[in-house]
């Protein structure tokens, strides 16, 4: 029989402690809602007591929607030994499950508490004590455990036979510092496995030696009942175990466990939290980052048309993406193809040569091809008329004037018929695309919504410097994205120029 494990996740808590993020409460709502109903993980991590009023308001929402859906057990709180303060706060948040944090090596305890064990563990038991008569469930944190296990087993133990005798629900082991092996991960959560066979103990790893997926598996083969993770690895430093990645990882290489998650959500909240945390994935990052699908050597899409020879267990599909084709100087024909295909196109063998020719060619010139470039590309290479300059802006004006709004006055064409709009926006694209969503309004005509804005400027600190816009765009309730490319020095220019092109396609 299989064993179950938790998967904890600490996005809003652990992951809110990387540099520069900060979520709203808002923002913490739907990501909690998104993580306990779609992604399924079983419990979340969602903020520090007493951090601000903006962290209680946020809690406070949390809690008031988790107790209507009946997931309130599921909401966790970091809290302290600081006698009431914590739990104050905590019921005036309305949660009810404390994650206590405590010293887990003597190191922390002598030099940053300046306390004995014995009266670190008294204090423990008069705040589990208080909590549990409350009404409140506790989970205990051992900070800096790894450390300790290390350099001071005898105090881990002393910490353990006292506090595993309260009445509290999981120890949690953090790798503070994100400095343990897998072979110590392994060795370390067993020794207490094997000591405490009745507590539960999830383990908690940190990213600092980019160990942090390897060293939670090893944590749940050695019997850790829990985990903790964070979409898109974020936390402290350099981040936490990536929940993606993890769960990969588990199903398809620890066959003796099983979890509640639905991996067909990963890339949904991974996106999500892009958003929020302002902290862009990677295009490399496993399972969610934005070419982890792509093939881009032509052998490679060669061989996906010849018995999947390219294609491992790791499949898109399973996280709710696809395999897509490169364009750039080592597609080969194949890569072409595959694209073309996508959009419907079939071209003879001589023609396809010379787009090939021309694809290679802009990659030498470090130029990114997306698939929505193909019919332009065509047409020029082929030298026909391009069918798909419907809609053309004739003239534009644009300000951006110190102390008032910017705007825009857009001149449009689309087939013979001139239109001429204004409006006003937080930026000059914003007020061109509200003079154009006026326009197509009188056409009946809804634009896709713009999901995702890339600026690439190479290097080299060049005011003149091309500057390439690539726009995602999608309509509302829709999986299928449209990128579209612009390419100018200027760039709002080039946010135009990708914008005629998705109007001309679409
Ligand atoms: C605050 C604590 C629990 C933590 O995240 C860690 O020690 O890694």
């Amino acid at each position: 029989m299989k064993r179950r494990i938790e998967i904890m996740d600490t996005t809003l808590r652990d992951g809110e402690q990387t540099s520069g993020v900060s979520f709203s409460a808002a923002e913490k709502l739907t990501t909690a809602q998104l993580l306990l109903e779609e992604v399924k993980v079983d419990r979340i991590e969602v903020a520090s007591a007493r951090v601000s009023e903006g962290e209680l308001d946020a809690v406070k929402r949390i809690t008031s929607w988790a107790k209507e859906k009946g997931f309130l057990d599921k909401v966790e709180v970091l809290t302290f030994v600081d006698g009431d303060a914590s739990l104050s706060w905590m019921e005036e948040a309305g949660a009810v499950t404390m994650n206590l944090l405590t010293k887990g090596s003597l190191n922390h305890l002598t030099h940053q508490l300046k306390k004995t064990p014995e009266v670190h563990f008294e204090e423990i038991e008069k705040v589990v004590q208080k909590a549990v008569d409350k009404g409140f469930n506790v989970n205990i944190y051992l900070e800096d455990w790894s450390n300790g296990m290390r350099n001071s087993m005898e105090y881990v133990f002393q910490h353990l036979d006292y506090t595993t005798k309260l009445p509290i629900k999981r120890i949690l082991l953090p790798d503070t510092l994100g400095v343990l092996t897998p072979e110590e991960s392994f060795s370390f959560v067993k020794a207490l496995v094997e000591r405490y066979p009745e507590t539960h103990f999830d383990f908690h790893a940190h990213n600092d030696y980019d160990l942090g997926v390897a060293n939670v598996i090893q944590g749940v083969k050695a019997g850790a009942q829990g985990i903790h993770l964070t979409v898109n690895g974020l936390g402290e430093r350099a981040g936490n175990a990536a929940l993606a990645s993890a769960v990969a990882v588990l199903t398809d290489f620890v066959k003796d466990v099983e979890f509640n998650v639905d991996e067909t959500t990963l890339y949904k909240i991974s996106r999500l939290v892009e958003g929020y945390s302002g902290i862009r994935i990677p295009p490399n990052q496993p399972i969610v980052g934005e070419s982890v699908f792509t093939q881009t050597a032509g052998i490679h899409a060669d061989g996906d048309k010849k018995n999947n020879l390219y294609v491992s267990e790791l499949r898109p599909d399973r996280f709710g993406r696809r395999t897509l084709y490169a364009l750039g100087k080592s597609s080969g024909k194949a890569n072409i193809e595959q694209n073309l295909k996508m959009l419907g196109i079939s071209l003879p063998d001589e023609d396809l040569k010379k787009v090939t020719q021309r694809i290679i060619q802009l990659g030498d010139k470090k130029e990114t091809v997306t698939r929505e470039d193909l019919p332009f590309i065509i047409a020029d290479v082929l030298d026909r008329a391009p069918a798909v300059e419907r809609i053309s802006v004739q003239n534009y004006v644009l300000t951006h004037s110190k102390g008032l709004q910017p705007s825009a006055t857009v001149q449009l064409k689309i087939e013979n018929k001139v239109y001429e709009e204004n409006a006003q926006g937080d930026g000059q694209y914003d007020a061109f695309m509200n003079a154009l969503k006026k326009v197509m309004r009188q056409e009946k005509f809804e634009l896709p919504e713009l999901i995702d804005y890339a600026v690439r400027i190479p290097p080299g600190g060049r005011t003149d410097a091309l500057c390439e816009t690539i726009i995602t765009w999608r309509y509302k309730g829709e999986k299928k994205e449209m990128r579209t490319r612009g390419l100018d020095s200027d760039q709002t220019v080039s946010a135009i120029e990708a914008t005629m092109k998705m109007l001309n396609l679409i």
